[in-house]
């Protein structure tokens, strides 16, 4: 393996110590930043990421919450229940867990959450502020990355990065913060053609497709920065990324490892937004 391994625990721990003081200062004023993460239906894999946060929660003293309701949950029971997190003042930040079950309006439930209370930026509003530039929250997955870009100390400014998957919650918001640090941008998606040799472009590469092992040595020039979205099981039920890790390290400058890379990051965003959202 030549390229270098970007840690994401590492820069999470880094980043966690720091956070760790601004609670503490907002604990002087008698505020303690309360985090709600709603989940509806017993995915397994959602099941890891809820225990993550409550974890981290834990780490840093943040207040939290967490309401599992039942797979046959109404449209009307989960508005409702978004409703008085909206209303609750020992909350400041709310998730709703997505995917959300096919009979639920994911739309409807987003745009339901107080813009001031949306921790992941995903409703109109805030996604629109990110457009323009004048915005109180990043969504917590792009924004980790953009940490873990900065940790390498490579700069942004000027180089070809390209994002595959265009998600609402990854690959769109992805695009938009690396164009604002300046980077030439190509978003690719399922109908690109000939994607290798756009992604042999990239400087920077970001892959949020959701397959295992999909971006092979092949599409990737050599030295380049590839960030791994990735959240799969191989056919042993191990964790893998959308990155065949051995061989696209032997070309990669820098590449994140899955577990271990991207995910922390989403997650010491979600605190770090919750933690802003306390400051009001
Ligand atoms: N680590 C973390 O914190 C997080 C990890 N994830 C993980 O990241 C992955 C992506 O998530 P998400 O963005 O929500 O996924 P989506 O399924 O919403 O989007 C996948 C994207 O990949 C594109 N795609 C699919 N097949 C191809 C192909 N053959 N060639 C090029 N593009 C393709 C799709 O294109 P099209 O639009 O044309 O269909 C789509 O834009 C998942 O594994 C997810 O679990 C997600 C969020 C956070
Ligand atoms: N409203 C909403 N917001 C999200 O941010 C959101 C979501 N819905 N739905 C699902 C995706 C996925 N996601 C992850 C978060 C943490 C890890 C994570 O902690 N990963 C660790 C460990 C995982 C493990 O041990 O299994 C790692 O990669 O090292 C992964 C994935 C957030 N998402
Ligand atoms: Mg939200």
């Amino acid at each position: 393996m030549q390229a270098k391994l970007i840690d994401g625990k590492a820069v999470s721990a880094a980043l966690r110590e720091q956070l760790k003081e601004e609670v503490a200062a907002l604990a002087e004023d008698g505020i303690t930043p309360g985090l709600a993460v709603v989940i509806v239906g017993d995915d397994p894999a959602s099941k890891v990421y809820v225990r993550n946060k409550k974890k981290a929660c834990e780490e840093l003293g943040l207040h939290s919450e967490e309401y599992a309701l039942p797979a046959e949950t109404t449209q009307e029971e989960l508005l409702a229940l978004v409703d008085k997190l909206n209303k609750k003042p020992d909350i400041d930040g709310i998730l709703v867990q997505l995917p959300l079950p096919a009979h639920l309006d994911e739309k409807a439930v987003i745009e339901a959450i107080s813009p001031d209370k949306d921790v992941d930026a995903f409703s109109a509003v805030n996604v629109g502020k990110i457009m323009i530039g004048d915005y109180k929250f990043l969504p917590c997955t792009p924004a980790g990355i953009m940490e873990l870009i900065k940790s390498t100390g490579i700069e942004v400014k000027g180089r070809e990065c390209v994002v595959v998957g265009r998600s609402n919650i990854v690959g769109k918001p992805m695009a938009m913060l690396l164009l604002h640090q300046h980077g030439t941008v190509t978003i690719c998606h399922s109908r690109t053609a000939d994607l290798p040799s756009v992604t042999r472009r990239a400087d920077i590469l970001v892959v949020a497709v959701g397959r295992a092992k999909f971006v092979t040595a092949d599409m990737v020039k050599p030295g380049a920065v590839v960030i791994d979205v990735g959240m799969n099981r191989d056919e042993n039920g191990k964790l893998c990324g959308d990155v065949d890790f051995a061989e696209v390290a032997e070309v990669a400058g820098a590449i994140t490892p899955v577990p271990g890379g991207v995910g922390p990051m989403t997650i010491t965003m979600l605190m770090r937004n919750t933690i802003t959202a306390a400051k009001k």
